[in-house]
């Protein structure tokens, strides 16, 4: 059985990559996300053929647009049946609000099972020159905790954030709400584009539901291996 709390990501191109990473990685990973490197090239077959293969599918294309746009856009992917979807918080709490309304209005029309809606708060990449640079008056991990709160306002299921703000969201958001946390390496792993991290382990700690892995599964000279020493490393929280 795969732990079902580790999401692991298919930033490749190709299918043939795809295939063979998933056929690497076997049972041990049933949840998959694709993003925009995949989508833009591949389209829906991504998604289409990893629920083939019996897997769980985060769709993370982070709309951001005005409300009736990106409500719309969700509707469509619905189609697809991936289990999560997202946008961007930055879009505001009627956008959010739309987005979640009519995804389960047209969820419930069309009798499918509504996919799981999150919203990206602060992207991990962004660091404090970043976030200087945009003139920012709040501190990160406030300005992360309140997109939480209007994420969960708005009816959204959860958010993606960085570890370093789990713990906060949990005490903000409760129990339920999903934190989906990308920025996540192996201690020792090399951090990449990535500014606000922390491990496997740390991150379950801090109230993560899920964790976005990407390059320290997918970059690494035995894929199975790395993701069994993650998988270990979160079995022990
Ligand atoms: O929405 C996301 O998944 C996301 C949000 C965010 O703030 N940071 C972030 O890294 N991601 C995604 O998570 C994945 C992280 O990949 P690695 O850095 O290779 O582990 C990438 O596919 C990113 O697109």
């Amino acid at each position: 059985m795969s732990d079902e709390r580790l999401i692991a990501a298919l930033d490749f191109h190709t299918m043939e990559n795809v295939r063979s990473l998933v056929s690497v990685l076997g049972d041990r990973v049933g949840y998959y996300k694709v993003g925009m490197e995949l989508f833009y090239r591949v389209g829906p077959e991504a998604v289409t053929w990893l629920r083939e293969q019996g897997k769980h599918v985060f769709l993370d294309l982070k709309l951001h647009d005005i409300p009736n746009t990106v409500a719309g856009g969700l509707c469509s992917l619905m189609c697809l049946g991936a289990s999560m979807l997202n946008v961007h918080a930055g879009g505001g709490y009627t956008m959010m609000k739309t987005s979640a309304d009519r995804l389960h209005e047209e969820a419930a029309r069309l009798g499918f099972v509504c996919p799981k809606l999150i919203a990206v708060t602060v992207l991990t990449s962004i660091g404090q020159k970043d976030w200087d640079g945009l003139g920012q008056a709040l501190p990160i991990s406030d300005a992360v905790v309140r997109y939480a709160s209007l994420a969960k306002q708005a009816g959204l299921d959860g958010v993606v954030a960085s570890p370093q703000e789990a713990a906060l969201i949990r005490k903000a958001c409760g129990p339920d709400f999903l934190i989906v946390t990308p920025g996540v390496r192996p201690a020792g792993a090399s951090t990449d584009d990535q500014s606000r991290i922390a491990t496997p382990a740390a991150a379950l700690r801090a109230g993560a539901s899920h964790l976005v892995i990407g390059r320290p599964i997918r970059a690494a000279a035995d894929p199975g291996a790395a993701a069994d020493a993650i998988l270990k490393e979160m079995e022990t929280v």
